[in-house]
């Protein structure tokens, strides 16, 4: 890995927002853009799921990017769209292939099927009791604001779990990805017991 691309890695992994960031290093992150240095998949799939950088489109690097890239770039980042009513028409319960090709944008989300009943599902755990009711009080503010709720257990005093499913047509739509992708984006890391790495 050149020096490069390890500048971008290190900024893909520290939570910072460009406007954060010395103009130097997003000369440095366009530069290794511009030079194919950087496997720009592998940078916006780290970017995307850190809502870390973004480039308008007005950066350089832009016409670099592959269609795919910019269709990602251009706001189709699940955390930044909205849910429709789950009463609308064109609500559109998705095949097991269309939720395999959306899973990626919710890495830390599993597929399950429930009683015939495909669910995104995800675990914490949280530091405490009431720090678990903090993260649900944080959840479900989201959850009001785009009118789709998750289904929240809160077992054990601090292992929390939630399904997300669209109760109306009993199966997976996209508005699920999307409130999965926004509680992704909560700042909770203060409620959350951090991973053990493994030795
Ligand atoms: C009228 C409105 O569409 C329903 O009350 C909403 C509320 N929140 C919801 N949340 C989820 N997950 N599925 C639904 O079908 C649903 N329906």
């Amino acid at each position: 890995m050149n020096c490069r691309t390890l500048l971008v890695r290190c900024f893909s992994i520290v939570p910072l927002h460009r406007s954060l960031l010395p103009h130097t290093a997003n000369l440095s992150l366009s530069a290794a853009l511009t030079n194919h240095c950087l496997d720009h998949t592998i940078l916006w799939r780290e970017h995307l799921h850190g809502r870390l950088l973004t480039f308008g489109r007005s950066h350089p690097s832009f016409c670099s990017l592959s269609e795919s890239e910019k269709g990602l770039m251009e706001g189709s980042d699940l955390s930044t769209k909205k849910c429709i009513p789950c009463s609308s028409k064109d609500i559109q319960v998705m095949s097991k292939e269309s939720a395999m090709e959306l899973l990626p944008q919710v890495k830390y989300w599993e597929l399950i099927t429930d009683n015939d009943v495909m669910k995104l599902q995800r675990s914490w755990k949280v530091k405490s009791f009431t720090k678990g009711l903090e993260f649900f009080q944080l959840i479900a503010n989201v959850a009001e604001a785009e009118g789709h709720h998750p289904d929240l257990h809160l077992v054990g005093w601090n292992n929390v779990r939630i399904e997300i499913w669209t109760h109306s047509v009993g199966g997976l739509t996209e508005n699920d990805f999307i409130l999965a992708s926004k509680i992704d984006s909560l700042n909770a890391e203060h409620l959350i017991r951090k991973k053990k790495i493994a030795s």
